[in-house]
């Protein structure tokens, strides 16, 4: 039976935890450990986990992978308690989680001499504004880039050993340079959430002088934000670890923000138009029905015809198949013109699952692309 330990029991560490479990029942052994004694108690309750102890060595003790999945820099504090255990297995694999990269592959290489265990440092590169083990999904990584960097010592059966394993996850591993992954993963992950916050931040200004503006605040402003929903521990740890390729993408942004504000101030019509236009061309081109950076769902198109009681139908269906929706919009409505409905659903399954019903009681379906 293979062991598994897992460091740090919350939407990461139970998520992986789920899919590993899931892939090999019974083949594996879930052991992790936590600060927290009632983290720890919900995860065997949710059976996330088969043990849980608040004693790191018992918890590293004969593991074959361990990953360490609690916020930045706790990663690079427990380094040395994992990586010098003496409970750690000879050859054992251990890895984690953290948004950042550099700082932790760093400190490993520090120990990795006097160490029994080979370190791998990864990044799943998906997520959620959501934390904590009721959060986790054995799902959350299908489809999405995981991050490994192996260093130019890391002998390529440890990286193949680990590769296999995060197999259950269905997430693309790829493996990156710290430096690079931090740089990029600064500009499409660290920064955003920067912005959203500040976003958030400069209504609440405003807000002051007027309560309508939080309270009219629709779609986009919430699109915008979600992110500013985010676990502020684990936010404070990453700008923190990752300082300097944040500072540097906040000078470029106000650099470009000065552009911007020109142009807007300007009231040139067709360099507004074509700054809109260019975001545009560049925000459709990201993969849509895979998950990545940006989760992804997936759409399924409906034509109906545009009368009360079709959407009622099609709906029902899909509640008597057990087949949830995520959202659905209504594309075009005109009297006598054909509608589009657009069904999205979080996974693909579901979606395969729809078109059939669908397909079945005669409506048009249809996907894009
Ligand atoms: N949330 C995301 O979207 C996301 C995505 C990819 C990677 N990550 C990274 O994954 C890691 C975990 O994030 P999460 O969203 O699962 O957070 P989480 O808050 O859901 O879970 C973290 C868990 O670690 C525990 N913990 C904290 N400090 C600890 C310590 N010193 N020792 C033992 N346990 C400790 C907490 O009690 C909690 O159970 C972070 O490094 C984060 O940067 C997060
Ligand atoms: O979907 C979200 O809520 C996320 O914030 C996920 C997200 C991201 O920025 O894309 C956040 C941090 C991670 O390190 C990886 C993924």
């Amino acid at each position: 039976m293979k062991r598994i330990a897992i460091i740090g029991i919350g939407l990461i560490g139970g998520s992986i935890a789920l899919s590993i479990k899931k892939h090999d029942p019974n083949e594996v052994f879930i052991q992790a450990y936590d600060l927290k004694e009632s983290q720890l108690q919900l995860a065997r309750a949710l059976g996330v986990i088969d043990h849980g102890t608040t004693d790191l060595d018992k918890a590293v003790a004969g593991a074959d992978v361990v990953f360490i999945c609690t916020p930045v820099q706790s990663v690079c504090h427990l380094l040395e308690p994992i990586l010098l255990s003496p409970a750690l297995k000879e050859d054992a694999i251990v890895t984690d989680v953290g948004s950042t990269k550099m700082k932790i592959v760093q400190r490993a290489q520090e120990l990795s001499a006097r160490s029994k265990g080979v370190f791998i440092g990864g990044h799943p590169m998906a997520g959620s504004h959501k934390s904590g083990v009721e959060a986790a999904t054995e799902r959350l990584f299908e489809n999405a880039y995981y991050v490994l960097t192996p260093s130019e010592e890391t002998e390529d059966a440890y990286t193949q050993r680990l590769k296999a394993l995060l197999a259950s996850t269905r997430a693309k591993v790829v493996e990156m340079k710290p430096d690079e992954h931090d740089r990029v993963v600064g500009a499409i992950s660290h920064f955003p959430h920067v912005i959203a916050s500040a976003l958030v931040e400069h209504v609440y200004q405003y807000q002051q002088e007027s309560e309508w503006y939080l309270r009219l605040a629709a779609g986009g402003f919430r699109d915008i934000t979600r992110i500013a929903s985010s676990n502020p521990k684990m936010w404070r740890d990453i700008v923190l670890s990752n300082h300097s390729f944040i500072v540097q993408q906040m000078k470029d942004w106000l650099k470009q923000m000065e552009h911007v504000l020109d142009m807007i101030d300007s009231g040139d019509e067709e360099r507004i138009e074509h700054f809109f236009r260019h975001a545009k061309e560049v925000r459709d081109g990201l993969p849509d029905t895979k998950r990545g950076a940006i989760p992804s769902f997936y759409d399924l198109y409906v034509d109906i015809p545009d009368h009360p009681g079709v959407i009622g139908q099609v709906t029902t269906l899909l509640g008597i198949h057990q087949i949830s929706i995520t959202n659905i919009a209504i594309l075009e409505t005109r009297e006598d013109i054909m509608g589009v409905l657009r069904l999205t659903f979080r996974h693909e399954c579901d979606l395969e699952k729809a078109e059939k019903v669908l397909r079945d009681a005669n409506f048009p379906v249809y996907r894009r692309d």
